[in-house]
């Protein structure tokens, strides 16, 4: 075992829903002592700056480059992300030097796999300035200068949470955990720790924007609209259809990837139960790509919340002897996971160890990543400045 670290893990996922923080304590392999979490949500206006700026970032073609207001949406991001931690630590009775990292995703603006582009905006060295806590950010772009999709990157997370279930007899292998968020993703647990994960199609994101364009709504709270309405078959196809599901090479996507319906395709209840359904069916099929059917479907993220969702889920793995659970059944949390993944990753990441593998993202061979902006940087950099000036 090697020696514990005490992190932080920050996520602003697809859905631009908020802030996720999570604390753990871990050797970043086997050893995973989860801790406090909280969420910090988003105002209106905040998730809309952020919807713009994923046009702004339609542009970039060097990943550095921040168009239109993108630069300050990233300080704006980032000092979110700052108070965030400030509030955690408060509420938590914990202060700056309790903690070692900061595991920090920032947000994605632009993801193409295809081009090897991939931009998640989120200063680090300004959050470790500001916290007063040494951060790792930006941990896909490594994963695709070696030729892998850049995500998904809780893969390795899933593989330890798995560990520490396998004692759990009321788990029947293989185990395959899936993240439904505004996409969603999976990741295979097999036999020997054998961890196969890819993107797996379409999450809240297309029922966000239908409730959000047709109801003035963020989301379909519990899957309540859905629940009313019927699905739509062709509708349905249209999405299921899509070469994303029988391409030879799993790709990650963008959120940009699947477009929300037309209002002249369905009625509000019929489009939220319809999407419901794809996003359901989406991860059924997807799965059908796996070394192995899974006996056990762990869910997480906001989609296990839509019931409408894990009531498709649930007949459409069923059918074929999957058995359907919502994380908390297992004890795990499905809000906090992604968080509690970035600071995992984050602890990785300062031991060297690999983040991506092969099997996860289609990396070469497994890579670790991530950059690292040290909290005492500014006060060496005065140190020096303070020399220079020395008669
Ligand atoms: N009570 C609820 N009922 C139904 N849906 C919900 C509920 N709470 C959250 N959601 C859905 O979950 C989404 C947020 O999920 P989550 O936080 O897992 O996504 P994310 O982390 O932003 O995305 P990703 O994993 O793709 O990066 C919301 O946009 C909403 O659609
Ligand atoms: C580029 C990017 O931000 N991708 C996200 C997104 O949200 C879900 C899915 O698409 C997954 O590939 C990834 O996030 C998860 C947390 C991951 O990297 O594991």
């Amino acid at each position: 075992m090697g020696k514990l670290l005490t992190a932080i893990g920050l996520m602003s996922g697809t859905s631009m829903d908020g802030i996720d923080v999570a604390l753990l304590r871990t050797d970043g392999e086997n050893v995973v002592q989860r801790g406090p979490s909280a969420g910090y949500a988003y105002d209106a206006r905040f998730r809309a700056r952020l919807k713009q700026g994923l046009d702004d970032a339609r542009s970039i073609a060097v990943r550095t480059e921040r168009p239109g207001e993108l630069a300050q949406l990233e300080r704006d991001l980032t000092l979110r992300h700052a108070e965030a931690v400030e509030s955690f630590l408060h509420e938590n009775n914990l202060l700056p030097e309790n903690i070692d990292v900061i595991g920090f995703h920032g947000q994605t603006v632009l993801h193409r796999p295809d081009e090897a582009l991939t931009v998640q905006i989120g200063d680090g060295d300004l959050l470790a300035r500001e916290t007063q806590i040494d951060v790792v950010y930006d941990m896909r772009a490594n994963d695709m200068v070696h030729g892998g999709q850049g995500a998904p990157l809780i893969p390795a997370y899933h593989a330890a949470l798995a560990n520490g279930l396998s004692e759990k007899q009321e788990i029947d292998a293989p185990v395959v955990f899936v993240n439904i968020g505004g996409i969603s993703n999976l990741t295979f647990v097999g036999a020997g720790r054998r961890i196969v994960a890819y993107d797996s199609g379409p999450g809240n994101t297309l029922i966000d924007q239908w409730v959000e364009a047709h109801a003035g709504i963020p989301y379909d709270q519990g899957g309540m609209i859905a629940s009313e309405g019927t699905i739509v078959p062709e509708l349905a196809d249209r999405y299921l259809s899509h070469p994303f599901f029988t391409a030879e090479k799993r790709r990650s996507l963008d959120r940009n990837d699947f477009t929300p319906p037309s209002g002249a395709d369905a009625s509000l209840a019929d489009g939220a139960r319809t999407l419901a359904y794809v996003t359901a069916a989406a991860i059924v099929k997807s799965a059908g790509h796996l070394p192995e059917a899974p006996a056990t479907y762990v869910i997480c993220g906001g989609g296990r919340l839509n019931q409408t969702i894990m009531k498709d889920l649930t007949r459409l793995a069923g059918a074929v002897h999957g058995r359907v659970l919502a994380a908390e059944a297992l004890e795990l949390n499905g809000d906090s996971m992604e968080a509690e993944a970035w600071a995992y990753l984050a602890v990785r990441s300062l031991r060297g160890l690999p983040l991506t593998y092969p099997e996860t993202t289609g990396v070469d061979r497994p890579v670790s990543g991530g950059r690292f902006a040290s909290k005492s940087v500014d006060i060496e950099a005065q140190q020096a400045t303070r020399q220079v000036e020395l008669p």
